[in-house]
């Protein structure tokens, strides 16, 4: 009898679906993923708001919703802001910090401002207000959707919660931060499910992103 080697089965790759949010992170967020060997390009632009890339679909998102459709289940991993997942409230699986869009979300008021604080507007309500229940401070936290800072310039609110990377929105309008409330970049998050259904796939996917931004901190707890 003559034994002939066994020929490894080809390996198919296990159908995955990414959320991305669009702005900011999204090119950063497709190349990175690229870099980590899947097979995904900048798509052309257009009014399409998914893409089929080989074993890959794309969703793109409002930032706020892809902590929603990963811990759903609808997106099997997905790329966020911490500053997004933690005001999300959801314990989503975090495990890397990819290192990109980093700032910083920070209490903002008009240099030499020193009036009570009655009202205090932001894009992130609940990290606003759990950040005055911290300090022991009552005022009323307001939802804004953008151009924060204007809320300070206008009298509409005594101070705003917001972003600050450079420093040169505050510096254009007069404004100063008082004190840094989280540090934040982009993160990656992964379906605790799909984790354990798509292993294979989603397993050394995260080892490579690993390698590639070097993150070599254990993984992240959940986020309040
Ligand atoms: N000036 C900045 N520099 C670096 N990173 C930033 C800056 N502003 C925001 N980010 C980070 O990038 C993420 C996406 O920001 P982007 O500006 O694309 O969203 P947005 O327009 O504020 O969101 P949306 O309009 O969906 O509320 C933020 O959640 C934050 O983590
Ligand atoms: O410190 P800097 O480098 O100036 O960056 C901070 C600014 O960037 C973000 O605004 P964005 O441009 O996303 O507009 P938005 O206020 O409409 O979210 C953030 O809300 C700040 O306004």
């Amino acid at each position: 009898m003559t034994l002939t080697p066994l020929t490894p089965a080809p390996v198919t790759p296990i159908p995955i679906t990414l959320a991305l949010p669009k702005g900011r992170i999204f090119e950063e967020g497709v190349a990175l993923l690229a870099r980590a060997g899947l097979p995904l390009a900048l798509p052309e632009k257009s009014r399409a708001l998914q893409w089929r890339m080989g074993h890959v679909t794309l969703l793109e998102l409002r930032n706020q919703d892809v902590p929603v459709y990963v811990d759903l289940g609808i997106a099997d991993a997905g790329i966020v802001g911490k500053d997004v997942l933690a005001e999300s409230g959801r314990a989503i699986y975090e495990p890397l910090d990819l290192g990109f869009s980093r700032c910083r979300l920070s209490l903002i008021r008009e240099i030499g401002a020193t009036g009570p604080v009655h009202r205090v507007a932001s894009k992130y309500p609940r990290l606003t207000a759990q950040y005055l229940q911290e300090r022991g401070l009552s005022a009323e936290v307001l939802k804004l959707s953008g151009n924060i800072e204007l809320a300070c310039l206008t009298g509409l609110a005594d101070a705003v919660v917001d972003l600050v990377q450079t420093g040169s929105t505050l510096k254009a309008n007069n404004l100063e931060e008082l004190e840094i409330i989280l540090q934040s970049s982009a993160r990656l998050v992964v379906n605790r499910t799909s984790l354990k259904l798509k292993r294979g796939e989603l397993r050394p996917l995260i080892g490579r992103l690993r390698e590639l931004t070097g993150d070599a901190a254990s993984e992240h707890r959940p986020v309040r």
